[in-house]
C-alpha cells in the first residue's frame, strides 16, 4: 500500500504544482479489475477504489496496517459511484446501485466486491479510519436519503447534500461520509468555505466527463492554490485547509471525514472575502 505524505501549513506556503499535487492528491486509484489503496499519514486515512471486473475482489489486509484482517482496528465507508454491483462483508450480500453506501464495522473479517456486469463496472470508493468500537454493519440505498439542498443557481451552487454515515444516520466511531450532486448549471461545492480544525476531509470527484476537470481550492483562506483534479481523483484536505471546488462541467463528490468529532455543522465559516 503507497504512503501519501501529506504537508504541514508550514511547507504549504512554498510547494510548487507537482509538489502540492504529491502532497494532496490521490490518483490512479479507480483501475479496471483491480483494487487499490493509499494509506494518508494524516488521521490514518486509508482511501482506495475496487473496481471489480468479472472476477470479484476481496479488500486485502496491506502488510503497513500490521493487522490479522483489514476491519480488525479500522472502519469503512463503501460508496458505489459506477454500475450495479455486490459488497458482501461476512457473508451478508449487499447489492448497490449507483451513490447506495454500505458501512462495514471494525471487526468485519472479509469484504468482497463484484460488479453485476463487466460491461458496467461498479466503482467502489472506499473510505477508512482507525476504530475504537464496533458499529453494525450497514447499507443505506440512495432512494432512501433525503439531501438537504444549499446554493442557488445565481451564485452556480445549487446543490444537494446526502448524508449516509453520520450521527442521524449510520452510526460510526469517526467516519462521516456522504456525497453532493451539483444541480444543472451550478458548478461550485462548498462557496462560501470553510475550515474545521478538528477534522480531516477527503473529497473523490466523480461524474467528471473525462474532457474536463474540477479546480478544487485548497490551503489557507488566505493562500490559496488549486488542484486540477479528474475523474476519480481524490483531494486531501488537513485541517487547516479549505476545500472548495468548481467544475468545467457539473459533476458530483464524495466527502469524508474523520477526527476528533461527527457533528457535521462544526464548521469555521469563511467568507468568499475573505479569500486570497
Ligand atoms: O464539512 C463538510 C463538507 O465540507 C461538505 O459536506 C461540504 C459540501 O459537500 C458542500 O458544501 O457541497
Ligand atoms: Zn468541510
Amino acid at each position: 500500500m503507497k504512503l501519501l505524505q501529506v504537508a504541514d501549513a508550514v511547507r504549504y506556503e512554498r510547494m510548487t504544482t507537482d509538489e502540492v499535487r504529491e502532497a494532496f492528491l490521490a490518483d490512479e486509484l479507480a483501475i479496471p479489475g483491480s483494487l487499490e489503496l493509499r494509506y494518508i499519514d494524516l488521521d490514518r486515512t486509508v482511501v482506495g477504489f475496487a473496481v471489480p471486473t468479472i472476477n470479484a475482489l476481496e479488500l486485502p489486509c496491506p502488510a503497513e496496517l500490521r493487522a490479522e484482517f483489514f476491519c480488525q482496528r479500522r472502519e469503512l465507508g463503501i460508496l458505489n459511484v459506477g454500475g450495479p454491483g455486490v459488497v458482501t462483508v461476512d457473508g451478508t450480500e449487499f447489492a448497490l446501485d449507483k451513490l447506495d453506501c454500505v458501512y462495514a464495522g471494525r471487526g468485519s473479517k472479509q469484504v468482497t466486491f463484484a460488479s453485476k456486469s463487466s460491461d458496467v463496472p461498479a466503482a467502489f470508493y472506499l473510505l477508512s479510519y482507525p476504530a475504537h468500537a464496533e458499529w453494525p454493519t450497514a447499507m443505506v440505498k440512495f432512494a432512501d436519503l433525503k439531501p438537504v439542498e444549499l446554493g442557488a443557481l445565481e451564485t452556480c451552487n445549487h446543490r444537494k447534500i446526502y448524508k449516509a454515515i453520520h450521527l442521524e444516520g449510520i452510526r460510526s466511531c469517526q467516519l462521516v461520509m456522504g456525497f453532493t450532486l451539483l444541480e444543472p448549471g451550478s458548478n461550485w461545492n462548498t462557496m462560501p468555505p470553510h475550515t474545521h480544525m478538528r477534522r480531516s476531509e477527503v473529497y473523490m470527484y466523480f461524474d467528471v466527463d473525462a474532457g474536463h476537470r474540477v479546480l478544487h481550492l485548497m490551503g489557507p483562506a488566505t493562500s490559496t492554490k488549486h488542484l486540477v483534479v479528474a475523474n476519480h481523483e481524490v483531494a486531501i484536505s488537513p485541517g487547516w485547509s479549505i476545500h472548495a471546488g468548481v467544475g468545467t462541467k457539473s459533476y458530483g463528490f464524495c466527502w469524508g471525514m474523520g477526527g476528533e468529532n461527527q457533528r457535521y455543522d462544526d464548521m469555521d465559516a469563511l467568507t468568499i472575502a475573505d479569500l486570497r
